[in-house]
């Protein structure tokens, strides 16, 4: 109540700003440095931790930098952005560290590198703090810039409930909508998630190649090689447009196809079962759950049959404008030689 009253009867425009809470960075590296910008831009007072305060690279303006002792003190909240690799020392911050929030940013440049996650380290390292897992699938650069369509979640997990609130505020604040996954025991699973590149698309887009593949070869011993070697004609030219215009079409079929049938073996599954609350088979999980990129590679497809199809008649045209004008000047020189032998 006592705000309220002091900004209700200041005049409009020189309101005292509350306090604005002061967050720790630890790491003056690439992610410390965009995170503390996007957090001085919100608001917030930032005080960089580091290991040579008077001499690390640029930072962002109004921002303090002290030793990590210092630093540490002086914040609730820590973000801790250092690579795995350097925690230990941290291990000697324990009792400033006690009963701080830390934020654990971390990732690992390859799956299983450690047995336990950066986070469960990190949290075994200070036992006295509270570790919560969050910001990993950002990029520095998408910090930077703020969220977008397609970075707009931040994943948390950790153990203490009211660590998680605080660092789901600030994330909120940032911008971002907060995706709780649970306990540190999910941390691993975070860690894994930039690790795996459109893991969705990897069954359909080798499927797809795979199909491409096949009736590529099939329809080259069949169209091609095999008139070949029973005509002696040479129609490799073919290939790269008649032929390729057979493969699209039918790759794209068939992946229309596997995109409708596992709904309808659901369908039938559940009819069967007479429920419809019982899990699927694995396998056709896995099937209903590429559906959308399984289409969409299919449209894709199509779209390079049609571009064929149009190129086709074009090159026809060419060819028929080409043989046209030869016609017609082979004429002309005839007609001229007519006259020419009349003449005489
Ligand atoms: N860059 C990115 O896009 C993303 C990075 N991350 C994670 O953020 C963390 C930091 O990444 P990034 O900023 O790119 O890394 P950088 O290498 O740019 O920065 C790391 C910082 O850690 C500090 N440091 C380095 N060595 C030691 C050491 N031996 N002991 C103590 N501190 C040390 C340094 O700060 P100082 O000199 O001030 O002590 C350094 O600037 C990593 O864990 C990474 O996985 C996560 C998501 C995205
Ligand atoms: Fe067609």
């Amino acid at each position: 109540t006592e705000k309220v009253c002091h900004l209700s009867l200041c005049p409009l425009g020189t309101a005292a700003a509350p306090e604005q809470e002061l967050l720790c960075i630890f790491g003056t590296g690439d992610l410390g440095r965009s995170l503390g910008q996007r957090l001085l831009q919100t608001g917030y007072r930032v005080v960089y931790g580091s290991r040579r305060p008077h001499s690390c690279g640029p930072l962002p303006e109004r921002a303090q930098v002290m030793s990590h002792a210092a630093a540490a003190q002086s914040a609730n909240l820590v973000f801790i952005c250092i690579h795995r690799e350097n925690y230990d020392f941290l291990e000697t911050l324990a009792p400033e560290l006690k009963g701080k929030v830390l934020v654990d940013v971390s990732n690992n440049v390859e799956k299983n590198l450690y047995p336990e996650a950066n986070a469960e380290y990190l949290q075994r390292l200070i036992p006295g703090a509270h570790v919560v897992k969050a910001f990993n699938t950002l990029s520095a650069w998408a910090l930077q810039n703020g969220p977008s369509d397609a970075n707009r979640q931040v994943y948390l997990c950790g153990n203490n409930a009211e660590a998680k609130q605080a660092v789901s505020v600030v994330a909120t604040k940032l911008g971002f909508t907060v995706l709780d996954r649970g306990s540190v025991s999910a941390a691993k699973e975070l860690e894994d998630f930039p690790l795996q590149l459109f893991p969705e698309w990897r069954l359909p887009l080798r499927l797809a190649v795979g199909l491409t593949a096949f009736f590529f070869f099939y329809l080259l011993i069949r169209d091609i090689i095999s008139v070949y070697i029973k005509e002696k004609k040479d129609i490799s030219f073919r290939i790269m447009v008649s032929l390729a215009n057979k493969v699209f079409p039918i790759v794209s079929l068939i992946m229309l196809s596997l995109c409708y049938l596992p709904g309808v073996i659901a369908a039938f599954l559940q009819l069967y079962r007479g429920t419809k609350y019982k899990r699927f088979p694995d396998w056709l999980d896995r099937w209903m759950l590429c559906r959308k990129q399984l289409g969409l590679l299919a449209l894709g497809f199509a779209f390079l049959h049609v571009l064929y199809t149009l190129i086709i008649p074009i090159r026809y045209y060419v060819r028929f404008r080409l043989s046209a004008i030869t016609v017609s000047e082979v004429r002309d020189s005839l007609t001229a030689g007519e006259s020419l032998c009349l003449m005489q």
